[in-house]
């Protein structure tokens, strides 16, 4: 079901565009306070189901109760421990016995109230309690807001890697209020801001640009800036995900820019707060813009540019930074797991300039070793 609603006067709405599972973004400050008016429709005898974390729950959630509230609409909370190590089998196990006991119906939507990692395991959870119910994405960190919340990759992590059993299942809407960004923690804003600067390197030279004169203002926490940066992340979103929902054809592909080596680096790490996936993200970029300089598809100078403008955002842009150093061979190993592997063979996103990223079929991951070894100071 796609249930009309009806959006805050000043809401931008962006559209992803697929078919009859198109779904809208709506992003308006405060949002939140007027949650009840879109969430009505998805409320099942005038009750909602909402997943969230016990972070979230202290900084958010009462905004969307006391609307909820207002507008006579009951609601259950589910709470999971906040960070990476809740995307698990257990809290899985968890979350999917409270919404059966709690008598989830194939056609009723869960909210999923948080950053990522309640997204990816609230819709995760949508896709196989009673073999599909609906979800709707309510995401208050940056990376949500800008990344996860749209496009339908739904996951757990497992023991051999980073999301590595879940399911496309796109969400009926997704909300968001740039106004709970207050009170996200810095370190947050800054990984989430690596998916924001990913978007650029994409495909989008001239938002690159828009990153680095508006990062200062951004970061001052000017409202303008960071709603302005949201709206044209989940465009650039939106429309890479309408071209290649499931990734088959390598548009989508694109937006796992720096994941492959950022990956290796949070299984390295242990999925834990040592290492957050935004910055994981941001030295996979580093990484994977020096490797295009190292076999000469872009300049020294473009690599030096991002790096630059990933560390003015307070962000890691190297292995030392990312408490990761570990042999060419180790991290590589942990590369055999990504999801990208065909035939054997691992594609890479390499770049021949700042908005010009494109698959590689070509990349020896002997080279790659050999190019973290050296990052890692291994090699003279
Ligand atoms: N599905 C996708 O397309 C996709 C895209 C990018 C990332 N991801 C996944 O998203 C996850 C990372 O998401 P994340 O960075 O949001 O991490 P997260 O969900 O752990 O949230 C970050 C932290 O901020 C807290 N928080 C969130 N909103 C807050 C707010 N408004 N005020 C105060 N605290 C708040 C959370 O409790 C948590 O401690 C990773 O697991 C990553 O793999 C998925
Ligand atoms: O939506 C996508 O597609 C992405 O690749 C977005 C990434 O930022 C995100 O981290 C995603 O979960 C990584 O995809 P995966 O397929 O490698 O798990
Ligand atoms: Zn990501």
């Amino acid at each position: 079901m796609n249930a009309p609603s009806s959006p805050a006067p000043s809401a931008n709405i962006v559209t992803v565009d697929l078919g009859d599972r198109a779904y809208d973004i709506h992003v308006a400050s405060g949002l939140l306070q007027q949650a009840a008016q879109y969430l009505a429709p998805y409320a099942r005898a005038g009750r909602l189901l909402i997943i969230t974390d016990d972070q979230v729950s202290q900084h958010v959630l009462l905004a969307v109760a006391n609307s909820l509230n207002g507008a006579g609409l009951s609601h259950e909370v589910f709470i999971l421990p906040h960070g990476e190590g809740a995307k698990s089998w257990a809290q899985l196990e968890r979350m999917t016995d409270w919404l059966l006991e709690h008598h989830v119906e194939r056609a009723d939507h869960i909210i999923a109230l948080g950053g990522g990692v309640v997204g990816d395991i609230t819709g995760f959870a949508a896709h196989i309690v009673k073999r599909g119910c609906h979800f709707v994405q309510i995401p208050t960190s940056l990376l949500a807001q800008v990344d996860s919340s749209v496009g339908g990759k739904t996951a757990i992590n497992s023991g051999a890697g980073k999301n590595l059993v879940g399911a496309f299942h796109q969400p009926s809407l997704v909300l968001i209020d740039p106004d709970v960004l207050r009170s996200l923690p810095p370190r947050q804003l800054a990984a989430g801001f690596a998916e924001v600067v990913k978007y650029g390197l994409i495909d989008d030279a001239e938002f690159f640009d828009y990153c680095e004169r508006n990062c200062a203002a951004f970061f001052a926490g000017d409202k303008d800036t960071q709603t302005q940066t949201i709206i044209h992340s989940v465009r650039s979103k939106a429309r890479i995900v309408a071209a290649d929902e499931k990734e088959l054809s390598g548009t989508r592909a694109l937006l796992n820019l720096g994941h492959t080596f950022g990956h290796a680096l949070e299984a390295e790490t242990g999925f834990s707060d040592k290492l957050l996936h935004g910055e994981a993200v941001a030295v996979g970029m580093a990484l994977a813009f020096r490797y295009s300089a190292r076999i000469g598809l872009c300049s020294m100078a473009e690599a030096d540019r991002v790096a630059t403008l990933l560390r003015s955002a307070k962000l890691p842009t190297n292995l030392q930074e990312a408490g990761a150093v570990a042999s060419g061979q180790t991290l590589t190993a942990h590369m055999l797991h990504d999801k990208k592997m065909s035939g054997g063979t691992l594609p890479f996103l390499l770049a021949r300039a700042i908005g010009q990223t494109f698959l590689s079929h070509d990349v020896e991951l002997n080279d790659v070793a050999a190019f973290l070894d050296q990052e890692a100071g291994l090699l003279g």
